[in-house]
């Protein structure tokens, strides 16, 4: 019987390519429909022979602007078995600086086991008719048609029927999340600018070192600021339920060198979000604004640095010549607050994912009370002179110390003056290829003694002012009388 068995399925074996070319050769003289009848009997019989399932992965969605983002979370999974296992390798996303990212090239095959369970992956491809059809004709411009493909690539994951459940369940989530988590390890932060020949975003690649470890803070505001940004990063089902767009906004003030900048690159780094730099100055109108704002991608921030300089958007600020020359060569930006506000409130409801905003500024005093009002900015984030908790932080950063004896008279000293983190990182570097951690700290005590003499000069000389003021005024009064 199981010879028999055996001979029966080995002759349909050895029949199945004789049938294969004897349907294609009638296929071309029959009509359509019944062409596409027979397609799908045929569908039904290599199911029924071979009780398989595949499931289809795309390059691209409705259009070539719509990257399928797990299309890409498959490539990322299937990167190290295609390294294993596929004959012909591709490089993807190879940028500078990049690590090589390897994928199965076109028409590769490579087989997963997860608990137990077999599956293989095939890579295929296909011609775009896409390409011509887009439903975004306007948008040929943008920065994605400069990254389109001329053909659109497809993952086709193939398993038996028996297994149906389990891999559309378990698996694919187990696929879905291991790529995400390497795709998240592996990829560069982006800085995304406006390109000024064709007015879209353009962008480098970010590799700022600053995290929130390097720092310089007081602990617990740091710690706070660090909570809010996970609390939001995480909230997509709250801000659901609550019916808010999921957003946040940031507003970082204080002195010059006081770490604005810096902040923002470790909140990229904490969150593995790309930057997007939007200088106002040189967009043209709000309609400008808005898409390129359309275009920003989710888990981004949107920075607006030293805003009060930004656009007029104080009321008061008078134009230096410098703005005025650049106003005669590109034109006056005629992005309104109230457009600035439109979109900073509303716009995202029609686009996907989450948004940061940051704005910076050294005068928060000059900003509209509307441009900053909690809802819009919400959280404001001062940004002051290094105390010596913060002190601590960068010697940490420069010298790995966590204690000297110097520390006492540096902690007096932060006390009585004011120097920036900018400063005092400047004075702790180390000035000559062997120098050490007591020529850094004298250097920087010696700095903050500079800093107290001139403050202490200042007093007297305001105090010899104001004995002057007094003089003269008294002089005033003898003469009425
Ligand atoms: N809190 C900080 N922790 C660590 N380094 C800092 C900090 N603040 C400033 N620095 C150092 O000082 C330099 C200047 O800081 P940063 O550019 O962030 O200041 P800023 O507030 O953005 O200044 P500006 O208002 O001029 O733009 C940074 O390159 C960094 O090395
Ligand atoms: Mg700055």
């Amino acid at each position: 019987m199981g010879k028999l068995g055996g001979e029966t399925l080995a002759t349909v074996g050895s029949s199945i390519p004789a049938l294969m070319f004897t349907c294609a050769t009638f296929k071309q003289f029959f009509p359509h429909t019944v062409k596409i009848k027979l397609e799908i009997w045929w569908d039904k019989l290599v199911h029924w022979l071979f009780p398989e399932v595949q499931i289809t992965f795309n390059e691209y969605g409705s259009s070539l602007y719509n990257r399928s983002v797990a299309y890409d979370t498959v490539e990322s999974y299937l990167c190290s078995k295609s390294v294993a296992q596929a004959a012909r390798l591709k490089a993807v996303s190879v940028k500078k600086d990049q690590p090589l990212v390897l994928a199965m090239d076109d028409y590769e095959e490579v087989h997963d086991e997860f608990q137990g369970i077999k599956v293989s992956w095939y890579r295929g491809k296909e011609s775009t008719d896409l390409l011509t059809n887009s439903i975004y004709p306007s948008q040929t411009n943008s920065i994605y048609s400069r990254q389109r493909a001329p053909e659109s690539r497809y993952y086709q994951l193939t398993f038996p029927e028996k297994h149906r459940e389990f891999v559309t369940g378990k698996y694919l989530k187990h696929v879905m999340q291991e790529g995400k988590a390497l795709k998240k390890g592996r990829r560069f932060r982006r800085l995304y600018m406006k390109n000024p020949s064709d007015g879209f975003w353009d962008y480098a690649i970010f590799q700022h070192p600053s995290t929130f470890d390097t720092y310089a803070m007081d602990a617990k505001r740091k710690k706070a600021i660090i909570n809010d940004l996970i609390t939001f990063s995480r909230a997509k089902d709250y801000y659901a339920k609550i019916g808010k767009v999921w957003k946040r906004g940031y507003l970082l003030y204080g002195p010059p060198g006081t770490g604005k900048s810096t902040m923002i690159a470790a909140m990229s780094n904490l969150l593995g979000y790309d930057i997007y730099d939007l200088e106002l100055t040189t967009i043209k109108d709000n309609a400008e604004l808005k898409t390129l704002l359309i275009n920003t991608k989710s888990k981004s921030i949107i920075v607006v640095e030293d805003i009060d300089c930004s656009l007029d958007f104080t009321g008061k600020r008078k134009e230096t010549d410098e703005e005025k020359k650049e106003k005669a060569n590109y034109g006056e930006s005629k992005v309104t607050l109230s457009g600035f506000l439109n979109f900073v409130d509303g716009i995202w409801s029609a686009c996907e994912g989450e948004r940061i905003f940051v704005f910076t500024t050294n005068h928060v005093e000059k900003l509209d009370p509307a441009l900053i009002r909690r809802g819009r900015m919400d959280m404001h984030i001062e940004l002051s002179y290094c105390c010596f908790e913060a002190f601590k932080v960068l010697a940490r950063n420069y010298w790995n110390i966590d204690s000297h004896p110097l520390f006492e008279k540096i902690k007096q000293l932060f006390s009585e003056v004011n120097m920036t983190p900018a400063d005092v990182a400047e004075n702790l570097m180390p000035k000559t290829l062997g120098g050490d951690v007591i020529t850094s700290l004298e250097t920087l005590i010696q700095a903050l003694e500079t800093v107290k003499e001139g403050a202490g000069a200042k007093t007297k000389e305001e105090a010899k002012v104001d004995a002057e003021e007094e003089e003269a005024k008294k002089e005033e009064e003898e003469e009425e009388v």
